[in-house]
């Protein structure tokens, strides 16, 4: 068995299937391999009360898939979320953002007792910021934040085709190498005009679903008392 990347994000998201428990609102990323965790919820729909989604397109492949879509403010807590990643390392920090959904998915994750990074090898780095890292931007800041990057070492582009679901801009911030995750998130989040930027570190992954070419390997965080 040599699984492609998309069967080893598929087999990632098939894996999370195992955590849902019966009468559950799960809250759902967005992406590709999130895609393929819908299509899989869709398959035991019949034993959840339904989702939460973490954004316009995961809600729709949610509802084609006649899955109840819950608006969080309707929900509250969740028991779990299930989301793909850009790069997640060996504390299961992440980047997120590829994109756009960056936002909710940090909205929805934070309202989850347990969250389940599900991906393929490709995304395990030993130090994140080889991808670029995404900055959702209220559009009249996009100046400023993308001055205060470079300041703090980055070379930001503007992701000139892209509106959020909350109607932001995107920066995505080349050059970086996040050697403390928790610090550059919070610093970033400091600046006036950002709305929340693509570092997952406050709030880390609990469990990574990583496909391999020979399978799923599980990884928990070791600081999860998840
Ligand atoms: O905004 C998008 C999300 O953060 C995705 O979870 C991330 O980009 C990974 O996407 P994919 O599963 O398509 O690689």
């Amino acid at each position: 068995m040599s699984l492609t990347v998309d069967q080893q994000k598929q087999a990632a998201a098939r894996a999370a299937i195992d955590y849902i428990e019966n009468d559950w609102v799960v809250g759902v990323g967005t992406g590709s391999t999130a895609n393929h965790f819908i299509d899989a919820l869709a398959t035991i729909k019949d034993r959840i009360d339904g989702a939460v989604a973490s954004s316009e397109a995961s809600a729709q492949r949610l509802k084609a898939h006649g899955i109840r879509v819950f608006e969080l403010t309707a929900v509250g807590e969740l028991p779990i979320y299930v989301d793909g990643a850009d790069e997640i390392n060996a504390n299961l920090q992440m980047i997120k953002g590829g994109g756009a959904a960056l936002t909710r998915e940090k909205i929805v994750a934070q309202c989850a007792d347990k969250f389940i990074c599900i991906a393929d090898e490709s995304k395990l780095v030993r130090v994140l910021g080889q991808f670029p890292l995404p900055v959702e931007v209220i559009p009249m800041a996009r100046s400023l934040v993308g001055r205060a990057m470079v300041k703090l070492g980055g070379h930001p582009a503007w992701r000139e085709d892209c509106v959020t679901d909350n109607g932001n801009w995107i920066i995505d911030v080349h050059g970086l190498t996040i050697d403390e995750p928790i610090k550059l998130e919070t610093a970033i989040n400091q600046i006036p005009g950002v709305v929340t930027n693509g570092i997952f570190a406050l709030r880390p992954a609990d469990v990574l679903l990583l496909g391999k070419t020979s399978g799923v390997e599980v990884f928990k965080n070791p600081a999860s008392a998840r």
